[in-house]
């Protein structure tokens, strides 16, 4: 068994290197606040009129509730587990994301999937543990990739499973609302850990799941 996930108090990091994510860190209103009405002022908007008096309030509470996985420790959502004998793979698909990339805190959406092969001892968690794993970790300034490996390391550290997959499907909006400017551009991202990664039948039966949906 791995040990729990530590906090380091003076670097912010935590054990496995999860950078930037200490359970110490809170949100703070009143700055976020400040914050979204000097934006308005910087884009030429007018705080005070009627209809954005209240925009920084707003804002700073829908962010909270958006960055909510910052201020949440990712193993205490696997605290619990238990074993239940078995050892072949249990997948959760289409489990809703929705996350903000962290380039332009604009959102990224889409589904995650995610799947494991007990350990010999059939160690298991609630499956909504494994959607939770994917809110703590999306609602985050996050990029695809991270987020998509945070989830599969996570349950590497604490469940100790056979084998991990996860796979990540989402839109940017940075790439469809601006820039580029290409909607319904989809980008797949994977992590493979274990017996998954090395033993080609098995990933061939987790994709072949996923895929095989719908
Ligand atoms: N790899 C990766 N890139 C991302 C993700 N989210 C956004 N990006 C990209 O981050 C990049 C940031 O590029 P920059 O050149 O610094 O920023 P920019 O000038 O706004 O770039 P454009 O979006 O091309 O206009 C862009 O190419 C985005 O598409 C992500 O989750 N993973
Ligand atoms: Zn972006």
């Amino acid at each position: 068994m791995t040990e729990p996930n530590q906090l380091d108090a003076d670097a912010g990091l935590t054990r496995n290197g999860e950078a930037g994510v200490s359970a110490r860190r809170v949100f703070d209103q009143a700055r976020a606040e400040a914050a979204v009405r000097e934006l308005l002022i910087a884009c030429g908007e007018d705080p005070e009129r009627e209809g954005l008096r209240e925009t920084p309030a707003r804002v700073a509470r829908a962010y909270r509730e958006l960055f909510a996985g910052l201020y949440t420790d990712a193993d205490s959502v696997l605290a619990k587990t238990f074993d239940e004998s078995h050892e072949e793979l249990v997948l959760l698909t289409d489990i809703p994301m929705f996350s903000f990339c962290e380039h332009h805190l604009l959102p990224f959406h889409g589904v995650a999937h995610v799947g494991y092969i007990p350990n010999e001892a059939g160690r298991v968690t609630g499956l909504s543990k494994l959607a939770r794993l994917v809110d703590l970790y999306s609602k985050r300034p996050q990029v695809q990739e991270r987020l998509t490996s945070q989830v599969a390391d996570a349950l590497v550290r604490r469940l100790e499973p056979r084998g991990v997959i996860v796979v990540v499907e989402a839109e940017h909006l940075c790439m469809g609302m601006r820039g580029v400017r290409k909607p319904g551009s989809r980008t797949t991202t994977s992590a493979v850990r274990g017996l998954l990664r090395t033993s080609a039948s098995s990933r061939a039966e987790a994709i072949e799941l996923i895929r095989g949906r719908r």
